[in-house]
């Protein structure tokens, strides 16, 4: 798959209508190559989810296009301007999301943010706003040391929006919160996305990832190994669907010479037949005993991560090409 097949499935994603291009980026740290030839674009209104594990590159692309890291080589274009060398007029149209470790925490949430206004010049009725944007009206007046965690995360997002940016880059906003806390957050998120924001967003989260983002960039060891909207790439990898059977049904061997069965194994106490045709083989099943206590899983974002990410080195390459010829 490539960047230009992509383009014209997504109105938002035309080149007029930019926000982020990135074109054959490089970047290295002495003998490390974190990014290798890495192009993309942002599409206005888009919300874009940048995936990939510990070391990919992430961190370091994101900072290339906030503009606080140079290039060793390619451009960058953000919000039709360089980022590098650092533009003072690019500032005030980018959100990025603050670290709690940035927070005013004797302050209010409310004087924390109001702060974080005064430095952009936000208008006096932006903090309210923002507070009410992020679903932080009731927490006003609490010191920034008692919210919870994943109030601190609602505020870091608010400290990005209350200014009015034209992007957001929103860094694994959800890491290390309960999962009500994640979800709750995710409302936040997706009335982001309702409100037609432009944001880029990292997680490590692949059902989020699935749920929020129009499109994902996949980087594994510095490039881009799959780039489409979560839909899309499931769909272009021919990701398999698995039927979950109690695992005294039959063994292994039998469920393979299923016809349609590509794969059987047991895993988490299920035995998991993979399949390209659940149909046939739940037609089989049921002639063979009945569908009690079968489970179809249909493939996700996570199954076509997982292709894609694990032994990296090889099986990228092989499964980027794979994605490119059923694109
Ligand atoms: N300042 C630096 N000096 C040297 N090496 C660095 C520096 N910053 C990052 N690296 C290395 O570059 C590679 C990419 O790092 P980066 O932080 O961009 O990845 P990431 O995808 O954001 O990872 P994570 O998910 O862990 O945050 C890693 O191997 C990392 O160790």
């Amino acid at each position: 798959m490539t960047e230009t097949e992509t383009v014209p499935a997504d109105p938002g994603n035309r080149a007029a209508d930019a926000a982020i291009h990135v074109e054959e980026v490089s970047k290295r740290y002495g003998t490390r190559q974190a990014l290798d030839g890495v192009s993309l674009q942002v599409g206005r209104g888009e919300f874009f989810g940048l995936l990939g594990p510990n070391g990919a590159g992430k961190t370091t692309l994101v900072e290339i296009m906030e503009g606080l890291r140079q290039t060793d080589s390619g451009t960058v274009s953000v919000l039709g301007t360089a980022p590098w060398p650092r533009n003072v007029a690019l500032l005030p149209r980018l959100g990025v999301q603050t670290q709690s470790s940035a927070f005013f925490v004797r302050q209010k949430a409310h004087e924390h943010l109001a702060t974080v206004a005064a430095l952009y010049g936000a208008d006096r009725g932006a903090v309210d706003r923002t507070l009410q944007t992020v679903a932080l009206v009731d927490q006003r007046d609490t010191r920034v040391e008692n919210l919870s965690g994943g109030q601190r995360q609602r505020l870091a997002i608010a400290s990005a929006l209350v200014h009015e940016p034209e992007l957001i880059f929103l860094d694994e906003p959800t890491a290390a919160l309960d999962p009500q806390a994640r979800r709750d957050l995710w409302d936040v998120l997706h009335g982001l996305k309702e409100a037609g924001r432009t944001i880029v967003y990292t997680t490590h989260h692949l059902d989020e990832a699935e749920a929020l983002c129009d499109r994902v960039a996949i980087l594994v060891e510095g490039r881009i190994a799959a780039l489409d909207s979560p839909r899309g790439l499931v769909g272009a990898a021919g990701a398999a669907t698995s039927l979950l059977l109690p695992p005294e049904r039959m063994t292994v061997a039998e469920a393979e010479a299923i016809p349609g069965v590509d794969r059987a194994v047991l895993r988490g106490g299920s035995l998991v037949l993979e399949t390209q045709v659940s149909g046939k083989v739940l037609s089989a099943l049921d002639a063979l005993g009945g569908l009690d206590g079968v489970q179809t899983r249909t493939a996700t974002l996570e199954d076509v991560y997982l292709r894609l990410t694990s032994d990296a080195g090889h099986r990228t390459t092989q499964n980027t090409e794979n994605t490119e010829n059923q694109a």
